[in-house]
């Protein structure tokens, strides 16, 4: 609902500096030897992980933060998916902290998913560490006992044995992290009861699939961390448990100033803010909780979303009952690619997955990812799919956001997305980084108009239309019907289960 309700909104921004963006199409690539003051050592981790060029919107940005733009202004970055967003955010800010002196929580980077959370710290762990910098997790994949170990210095002496409220030396937690990546839930935990842990020295904010993370609320983790900055600022911060003051030492951070009417043209400190999604939202009510200082955009193309260049859309028309055996008969005439089958619904994703698993000599190893999985479970899934332990991936929209899998050379939307915004992300996980690869979407005669109506949206929306061959479709009825014959068997049997 959400979604369908900025989409109703007006494709001209409310928000005037959404109005005069910057364009990213017009940046080139850039050689490694080009970048302007790039940190040798950042260069070498960059030819370490095969790349020799920045992409235009990593150019775009390093401009504006590392380079001339020096980041006086708070940057918004709205690039098609698998443009490289990741890198544009994480190489200045590893740049940036190359010449800090003490090890504090000096980065935070929000994201809505735990594998994406992963798959991003990958991506600063490559790059961070040969500049000595250590990269933290907050997103409840351990236990938070085990988390806190990982991301705050106890003092050496027992804190209930040592603490003497006339004493002048507090115990001393140290952060063990220089940049931290977390999902919205778990950052709450640290703030709210892990002591020692603290936004105090915080200079950079980086939230990354924006329009996600502000579409729910995640116990306020939004307006908690600019809170905890802004009364931090004012000198009136005292952590929510004073008995364990939170700072480090004497230390004090400095962050860079800004200048608002509100204050009088008096200088004030600032956190500084990048955030970036492939469908950026441009609701002002949204957009306002962030608290953007001059607020710059960086925008790809004319319209408001734009589908990889390299990506092909296809529509595959069947009948409603049919569809599973025209999914089959496609990921037959695909051979042995890697494919991304999206449905609706958890459920639906259970369901498809257990009846084609009933097809009978297809050679195809399918698996299923969905947020009802553990996530142990679904981690492991999707490392087996990054290897190319099996084949088809079949999923809820729990992937569709962010996810970098190598090789996905097609998705499959399996149920029609009611939003173009779906469609972006999902079709996103092919095509990326320059790549070619292609999204097929099944529907029915009566969907079409809808759907056709729902590509314009989006710069790069046009479809052709896929056929299957009737002899293909023939040849594979008979496993159909015995599929679903095993699969209602399959079904009622565990419905006859008694429920634990
Ligand atoms: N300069 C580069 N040269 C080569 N490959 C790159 C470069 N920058 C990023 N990549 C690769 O491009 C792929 C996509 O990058 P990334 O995941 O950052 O995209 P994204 O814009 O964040 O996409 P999404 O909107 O789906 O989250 C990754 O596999 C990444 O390693």
């Amino acid at each position: 609902m959400a979604e369908m309700g900025e989409e109703k909104q007006h494709s001209i921004p409310a928000l005037p500096w959404m109005r005069d963006p910057v364009d990213i199409t017009l940046s080139q690539q850039l050689p490694l030897h080009s970048v302007p003051s790039l940190h040798p050592k950042l260069k070498s981790a960059l030819e370490d992980l095969g790349i020799s060029n920045l992409f235009p919107v990593q150019v775009a940005v390093w401009h504006e933060t590392v380079g001339p733009g020096n980041f006086e202004r708070d940057i918004c970055v709205n690039s098609p998916t698998g443009s490289g967003k990741t890198l544009a955010y994480a190489l200045p800010l590893v740049q940036m902290l190359s010449d800090r002196i003490t090890r504090c929580l000096r980065a935070l980077v929000v994201v809505p998913t735990r594998d994406l959370a992963l798959q991003v710290k990958q991506v600063f762990d490559a790059i961070a560490s040969p500049l000595g910098l250590r990269v933290g997790l907050a997103i409840g994949q351990s236990s938070l006992a085990d988390e806190i170990s990982e991301l705050v210095e106890m003092p050496a002496h027992d804190i209930s044995t040592y603490y003497d409220p006339h004493h002048v030396s507090l115990p001393r937690f140290q952060s063990k992290v220089d940049i931290l990546v977390a999902t919205p839930g778990r950052l709450m935990d640290h703030i709210n009861t892990t002591k020692g842990f603290t936004l105090e020295h915080l200079y950079y904010l980086v939230v990354d699939e924006t329009d996600r993370l502000l579409r729910e609320a995640y116990q306020s983790w939004l307006p908690t961390v600019l809170e905890l900055i802004q009364s931090n600022d004012d000198g009136f911060f005292q952590p929510a448990d004073s008995f364990f003051p939170c700072s480090v030492g004497a230390l004090r951070t400095r962050r860079r100033c800004g200048v608002e009417r509100g204050f009088k043209d008096k200088p004030y400190p600032r956190l500084a803010k990048m955030v970036l999604s492939a469908t950026l939202t441009q609701d002002p009510g949204r957009i306002i909780q962030l608290n953007l200082h001059h607020p710059l955009l960086l925008k790809a193309g004319q319209m408001r979303y734009r589908l990889p260049e390299n990506l092909e859309s296809f529509k595959l028309i069947c009948d409603k009952n049919v569809k599973p055996l025209y999914l089959i008969a496609l990921l037959k005439s695909l051979g042995e690619e890697k494919c991304l089958v999206f449905t609706k619904s958890v459920d639906s994703t259970h369901r498809l997955c257990q009846l084609l698993n009933c097809f009978e000599d297809l050679q195809i190893d399918i698996k299923e990812y969905s947020s009802l999985q553990h996530q142990r479970v679904r981690s492991k899934t999707l490392n087996e799919f990054r290897k190319g332990v099996f084949q088809v991936l079949v999923s809820s929209d729990a992937l569709t956001r962010g996810m970098d899998v190598e090789g996905v050379r097609n998705v499959i939307n399996y149920d029609v997305p009611k939003y173009i915004k779906t469609y972006v992300h999902r079709a996103g996980r092919t095509a990326r980084a320059g790549q070619t690869g292609r999204c097929f979407t099944l529907m029915s005669e009566d969907e079409v108009r809808r759907f056709k109506k729902l590509m314009r949206k989006a710069e790069g929306g046009s479809c052709l239309d896929h056929n299957i061959s009737s002899s293909l479709i023939e040849a594979l009825n008979t496993s159909y019907q015995s599929a679903l014959t095993k699969y209602k068997v399959i079904i009622s049997k565990t419905q006859k289960k008694p429920k634990k």
